[in-house]
């Protein structure tokens, strides 16, 4: 799927513009503070829905403005396939038929309302979408910015969401699965605060014997339903203590099900990205080190790797371990087992990234894990995704430069400089780039 065309208003320093993009190379220019990165931003956003520079949506309209709007007109290339299931071939020359067209178009309204909250509406081809999970993956985009050079080394919540990027984008039911987790995960968390106002000796005592009752050997565990006697039995003691921790408990039991279960999914998910990866990334990691290195990526996880375990075991082994931890979650009053505290390591010929890779190695590596990132996204989706690469020429050199520049020959790029002179020749000398130049959040389309 290419980007055609972008009409913004309101957008960050962007009064009103409309921007159609060339098929293959864009090459976005300006001095520092102009609006290159809003308008990669804002392609962004009509991929993933979210800001690579902010959680707050408010952010991104214009100060002076109450509202604002994205839009983006989409086209995909492909050629007709025949009842038998192959491409149309001409019938004396054997040469493929011509690409049809598939369009699509996506927009994002975002209105301020009082006490700082936003009113967010989505639209594709021109009917209002309810859930962001229907939205994401429709237009695939594959980021590169300056802020991910600090992947390897920064918090592992980076890392999780570089994964959560992929699959949101390649696999429908795993962002639906996210944002349930999330939020069973914040439920659980405030009903741990809850417990912990209330005695703790009694509460471990009751969870321990809840659990012990309801975990028996010989009984089959049917949680939904002993939840739901407790429940019932207890309606009549509503004001004993005793009763109102059991209560909580019994909810927390419930809840820690769904935990596992939404959980055991994405881990599996995860594992399975994962695995995937590390041939793309090795094979370029390869190409940019001239065969010299060898990169590997490892998903860290609690306990065994979800990889190698059907869905049923891992659910099994997270219960249990969330049984084991909770005296420590009462104590810390957040959950400590689970996907949140995934994290992702990358090995260089076997050695870990994070401690023992250069700068120069570590900015190859994030060039490997983008490079495949485009891959990944284009075996699982079928749909090429765009590359936006927003100001990252400066951070390579002319060897790394040269090997991005022929590796993404084949996808359109959107690309941010301040300077033409940072551009490769390899890059200048392709063919259908089309240039932009940026100022005070104004865009006009050059020749160069
Ligand atoms: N909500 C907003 N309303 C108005 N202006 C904004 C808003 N958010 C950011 N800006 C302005 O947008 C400009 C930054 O634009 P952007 O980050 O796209 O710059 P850039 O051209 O990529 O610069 P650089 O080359 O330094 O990265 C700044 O001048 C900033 O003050």
């Amino acid at each position: 799927m290419k980007i055609k065309c972008l009409h913004l208003c309101n957008y960050r320093n962007i009064d009103e513009v409309t921007v159609n993009f060339g098929e293959n190379l864009n090459v976005i220019y300006g001095a520092n503070g102009q609006g290159k990165t809003n308008l990669l931003e804002a392609v962004y956003l009509l991929a993933l829905l979210s800001s690579h520079r902010t959680g707050k949506e408010s952010e991104l309209i214009k100060f002076t403005q109450e509202n604002c709007r994205i839009e983006g007109e989409f086209v995909r290339k492909f050629l007709p396939v025949s009842s038998s299931g192959n491409n149309q071939l001409d019938i004396k020359t054997g040469a493929e038929t011509e690409l049809r067209e598939e369009k699509l178009d996506l927009s994002i309204s975002l209105q301020k309302l009082p006490y700082g909250k936003i009113n967010r509406e989505l639209y594709k081809d021109d009917l209002p979408v309810g859930k962001s999970a229907d939205f994401i993956g429709n237009f695939n985009a594959v980021l590169f910015a300056p802020e991910d050079l600090l992947l390897i080394k920064s918090a592992p919540q980076q890392r999780r969401q570089f994964i959560n990027r992929i699959l949101a984008q390649s696999k429908k039911i795993y962002l639906y699965n996210l944002q349930k987790f999330n939020r069973v995960l914040l439920g659980r968390n405030r009903l741990l605060k809850e417990l912990q106002l209330l005695d703790r000796f009694e509460v471990l005592q009751i969870y321990r014997d809840l659990t012990a009752d309801l975990f028996s050997e010989n009984k089959p565990i049917n949680i939904q339903e002993y939840w739901q006697n407790l429940l019932q039995n207890s309606s009549e003691s509503e004001n004993d203590k005793k009763e109102i921790i059991r209560q909580k408990i019994a909810l927390l039991q419930a809840i820690d099900v769904k935990f596992a279960d939404l959980a055991a999914n994405i881990m599996q998910d995860r594992a399975e990205l994962l695995r995937d990866f590390n041939e793309p990334i090795r094979k370029f990691q390869e190409k940019l080190s001239d065969g010299k290195e060898k990169l590997t990526v490892k998903y860290v996880t609690d306990g065994e790797n979800p990889q190698n375990n059907a869905l049923e075991t891992i659910k099994e082994k997270l219960i249990a371990k969330i049984r084991q931890n909770f005296s420590n979650d009462l104590h810390k009053g957040y959950t400590s087992v689970g996907p949140q505290k995934d994290d992702v390591e990358f090995y260089l010929n076997e050695k870990n990234c994070r401690l023992f890779a250069s700068q120069g190695q570590q900015r190859t590596v994030i060039l490997s894990l983008k490079l495949a990132e485009c891959d990944y996204l284009r075996t699982k989706t079928y749909q090429t995704p765009v590359l936006l690469l927003d100001d990252v020429l400066s951070e390579l050199d002319e060897r790394r430069k040269a090997a991005l520049c022929a590796s993404v020959a084949d996808l359109q790029v959107l690309l941010t400089c301040t300077d033409l002179e940072l551009l490769n020749k390899n890059w200048l000398h392709k063919q259908n780039v089309s240039y932009y130049h940026v100022e005070n959040g104004k865009i006009l389309q050059a020749k160069v």
